[in-house]
């Protein structure tokens, strides 16, 4: 059995399947911004806002380190991670990465009223817009990959299960 890593864009669903994920398997999740916030003592907003997001990209390499040495399980990722390629071989070599999927239009529609996620104040719609751009390929390193757009939890659940048994990277060993 190893680490369980999904990857993402923001509003992908990472945090959320991987809840549902953890239940249907019955292995341990962690979620990384969730570490990163206890860890720090501070939110995500106020992590960017007074230390910078050069700080945050150090804290979520350490903590990414950290975790995927605790497992094996249910490491859920913030979008962000895959900028570093040291963090990208790190999950490469530690887990089975999934990659979640959506369209422009379904991330639009879940993010457009959140404010827990910096890089997307001042107008979501725009800020996911250019951020897809600038981030186009950035999940295509993961062997499994997931679209999720118009797809019920259980469904998304039921699918990446399926798919790591057929890698048969997960079974019992
Ligand atoms: N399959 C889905 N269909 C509809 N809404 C979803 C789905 N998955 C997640 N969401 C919603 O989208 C928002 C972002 O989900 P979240 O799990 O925080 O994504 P991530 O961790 O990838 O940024 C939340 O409001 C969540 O309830
Ligand atoms: O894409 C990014 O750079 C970020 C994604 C967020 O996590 P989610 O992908 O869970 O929203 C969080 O780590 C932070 O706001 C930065
Ligand atoms: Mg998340």
């Amino acid at each position: 059995m190893k680490n369980v890593v999904l990857v993402g864009f923001m509003g992908t669903g990472k945090t959320t399947v991987g809840a549902a994920l953890s239940k249907a398997l019955g292995i341990v999740q962690k979620d990384l911004d969730e570490v990163i916030v206890e860890k720090e003592g501070c939110s995500i907003p106020t992590l960017f806002a007074e230390r910078g997001e050069a700080y945050f990209r150090d804290a979520e390499s350490k903590y990414l380190d950290e975790l995927l040495d605790a497992g094996p399980q249910i490491l859920t990722t913030g979008g962000g991670v895959v900028l570093r390629q040291r963090n990208v071989s790190a999950m490469l070599q530690k887990g089975t990465v999934v990659a979640l999927f959506a369209s422009e239009e379904e991330l639009i529609k879940r993010l457009e009223n959140d404010t827990g996620r910096p890089l997307l104040a001042g107008g979501v719609a725009e800020r996911v817009r250019t951020l897809l751009k600038e981030r186009a390929g950035a999940y295509d390193f993961a062997p499994i990959q997931i679209d999720t757009t118009e797809k019920e939890l259980q469904a998304i659940v039921a699918e990446i299960t399926s798919r790591l048994t057929e890698s048969g990277e997960n079974g019992e060993d």
